[in-house]
């Protein structure tokens, strides 16, 4: 459904996409994490072509979002990190305006305006005006223009952001009823949010792809698959040198609290931690150290996050949709983006 293929954009010398490629399938809901500054908006903007590349191509469903974006734009929703709403305007007549900048007349786009009003729970609102409404509304009218035209690809960008708690579940249950219907790719920087909503999670860390599959297979794919704790009734190189004679502890850190006792954070390569925990406990039995404490934290999205971009340059775990394609570059730019300063683009740029 959408193919990009290395895509990079430079804003002077900040690349901050860089040779990017990745397809997305029909349905599911895709989570785009990133830390702040990966890329995630620039990369969406591109995508929907609200900016140019510097190079290469995103095509959706086939058609080339920058040599035939009315047919590549048709099959897209975007709700931007910042949406652009008319704030006099009611979200009725501001979904009127943008339904018929897609195209909509009459009686069809009345009875869409009606449909996404239903589904993002507007309709008590439609008469009220924008800058009346909690920010959590204003983003639901955010999400209805996008839903406008019923496109096959619903992008959202940050769509929880500055939202209070109720109104982040009721945004994560439309978008989980949007992905019944629609490929839904949402970016975030809060992982929990992917975790819960996505199917899929595509990772990017200083512009690059880093990861790229379903979260459990993420979790998996970890080098160093969990952490271990102890606090131990010892001294240090005690502690030090009995986890030393498991021979399953890859890296620790061992201290000695103020209430007398030594505490440690271990990290292990074996797959299996509970072998690991058994050989710890029966090793303290063993020499008669009393044991106080044993934790085990399996690895999960977060020390995924961490690991990966930490690390830029990792490989990008494949699930075969996010294999690299040996697609063409392109000649940068052919829309500017209002908000570029730079002059490598300008200078490099067609009209
Ligand atoms: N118009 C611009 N001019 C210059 N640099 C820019 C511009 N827009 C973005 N950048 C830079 O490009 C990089 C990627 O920014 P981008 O906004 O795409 O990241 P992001 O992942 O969406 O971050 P956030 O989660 O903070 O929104 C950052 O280093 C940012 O400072």
């Amino acid at each position: 459904m959408i193919a990009v293929e290395h895509l990079t954009k430079r804003y002077g010398n900040v690349t901050a996409v860089d040779d990017l490629s990745f397809e997305i399938g029909d349905g599911h809901v895709y989570g785009f994490l990133g830390p702040n500054g990966a890329g995630k908006s620039t990369t969406m903007n591109i995508m929907t072509g609200c900016l140019s590349a510097t190079e290469g191509h995103v095509k959706i469903d086939g058609y080339d979002i920058f040599e035939e974006p009315d047919k590549a734009k048709r099959l897209i929703g975007y709700l931007p990190e910042q949406p652009p709403l008319y704030m006099n305007e009611t979200p009725a007549e501001y979904l009127r305006f943008v339904g018929e900048a897609k195209g909509l007349r009459g009686a069809e786009l009345y009875k869409q305006i009606g449909e996404v009003l239903e589904k993002t729970k507007l309709t008590a609102m439609r008469n009220r005006r924008i800058s009346a409404l909690s920010k959590g509304y204003k983003q639901r009218v955010g999400i209805a223009q996008a839903l406008l035209g019923d496109p096959r690809v619903i992008i959202l960008d940050e769509p929880t952001v500055g939202l209070d708690p109720l109104q982040i579940i009721e945004i994560r249950d439309l978008i989980r009823e949007l992905g019944k219907e629609h490929t839904v790719i949402f970016s975030s920087h809060i992982l929990s949010e992917v975790q819960t909503i996505c199917e899929k999670v595509l990772i990017i860390s200083r512009g690059k792809l880093v990861a790229f599959d379903e979260p459990e297979n993420l979790e998996k794919s970890l080098t160093a698959p969990g952490e271990i704790t102890l606090t131990a009734e010892a001294e240090p190189e005690e502690v030090e040198a009995l986890l030393e004679e498991t021979g399953a502890v890859s890296g620790m850190d061992v201290k000695k609290e103020e209430n007398g006792y030594a505490r440690a954070v271990l990290r292990t390569s074996e797959e299996d931690i509970y072998a690991v925990s058994r050989s710890i406990f029966l090793k303290f039995a063993e020499s008669g150290k009393v044991l106080l404490e044993l934790g085990l934290k399996k690895a999960d999205l977060e020390d995924i996050f961490i690991e990966l971009t930490e690390n830029g340059d990792r490989e990008v775990p494949s699930d075969g949709e996010a294999e690299a394609e040996n697609g063409q570059k392109t000649e940068s730019g052919r829309e500017t983006d209002s908000r570029e300063e730079d002059s490598e683009e300008k200078g490099g740029n067609e009209p």
